[in-house]
């Protein structure tokens, strides 16, 4: 199976050696300077699972035509529209998009983009980051992608995509509810994102005091009562099993958002929290710690001039 990845960044780079470690057919279409290091340096990760450097195949944006039977997307959210483009020439009618980007307002651009039909859920969790050399630094145990179709059907095309995806040593699980999965991420990450930006810290300083945990608490509770009123199908439940997990993490736990930040970069705040807010203004729901931390992001967005 052919499988074209967007981006060789913390993500992107992370999954896709995995895959080629395993010996699948990867390329990466990726932009000229990160090219120009890739072939100069190879690609390297240094991951608690096992450090690697790989000679990966690589295209820029090109005329040419190639056509790949899956592309996993890898952007950050304010680069997809361009990352779009870049993938045009190397999807056949055949060809599977699986986003794994976090959030969910760019499925509806997505699949408007190429034909619904082509287009599976998915996401990751996963907690990398790309230094300043351009090395893959992957520094906790989760590494799993979560990939199904829109609908939550098993199809053929989904299990040998499947089949393809398994035997690296990161998981890739096919799901039969993605969408649901996929909100419940979002769920998850806007509060953590939001919350470690706020505070500048790892969860583990937040997390351990009964101030931090009872902002954490709301600010869930906050996204819940939003995505509710929007009708995203969530379960029941979910914000006591997500403070169970942010209870499980590593005190030294950072959103990438968070790890952004640090290195001055662009942030993902308009498609993560700010879409929230779109969704909440919509509804009428009050969330007013929704919108001190969309507001502290913008003030970093104006300062650091991004
Ligand atoms: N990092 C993490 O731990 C996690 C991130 N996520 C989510 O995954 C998504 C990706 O994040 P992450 O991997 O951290 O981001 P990175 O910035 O590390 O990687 C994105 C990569 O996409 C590349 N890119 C952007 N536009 C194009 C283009 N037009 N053509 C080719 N390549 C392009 C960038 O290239 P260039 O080098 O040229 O800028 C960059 O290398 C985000 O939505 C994030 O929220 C989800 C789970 C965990
Ligand atoms: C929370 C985490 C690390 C899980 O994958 C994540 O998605 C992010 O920081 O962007």
């Amino acid at each position: 199976m052919k499988i074209l990845i967007l981006g060789a960044g913390a993500v992107g780079g992370y999954f896709g050696g995995r895959l080629m470690e395993k010996g699948e057919d990867v390329t990466f279409l990726v932009r000229e300077q990160r090219q120009r290091q890739l072939k100069t340096d190879g690609l390297v990760m240094k991951s608690v699972h096992g450090d690697a450097v790989f000679r990966p195949k690589t295209l820029v944006k090109t005329a040419a035509d190639e056509p790949f039977d899956v592309v996993l997307l890898t952007t950050k959210a304010y680069h997809l529209e361009d990352g779009l483009k870049a993938i045009e020439p190397f999807v056949r009618d055949y060809t599977v998009i699986i986003p794994l980007l976090n959030g969910i307002e760019h499925m509806e651009e997505i699949r408007s983009y190429f034909s619904p039909d082509q287009v599976f859920g998915g996401m990751c969790f996963v907690e990398s980051t790309v230094d300043a050399e351009g090395h893959i630094l992957q520094t906790s145990p989760a590494h799993e992608v979560v990939f199904g179709e829109w609908n939550g059907q098993v199809t053929e095309r989904a299990k040998e995509i499947e089949q393809a995806f398994s035997g690296t040593k990161a998981s890739f699980r096919l799901s039969d509810a993605i969408q649901q999965e996929m909100w419940h991420k979002y769920l998850f990450i806007s509060t953590l994102s939001g919350i470690t930006s706020l505070m500048r810290s790892p969860i583990g300083p937040i997390r351990d005091t009964l101030e931090g945990r009872t902002y954490i608490q709301q600010l869930f509770e906050e996204i819940r009562l939003t995505m509710e009123a929007a009708g995203a199908p969530i379960a029941d439940g979910i914000v006591e099993k997500q403070m169970r997990i942010i209870e499980k993490q590593s005190p030294t736990m950072k959103s990438s958002m968070l790890r952004d930040m640090e290195k001055g970069s662009m942030i993902e705040a308009d498609h993560l929290q700010g879409y929230l807010l779109l969704l909440a203004e919509r509804y009428g729901i009050e969330t007013p710690l929704l919108r001190l931390i969309y507001q502290h992001l913008k003030v970093y967005e104006k300062q650091s001039g991004i």
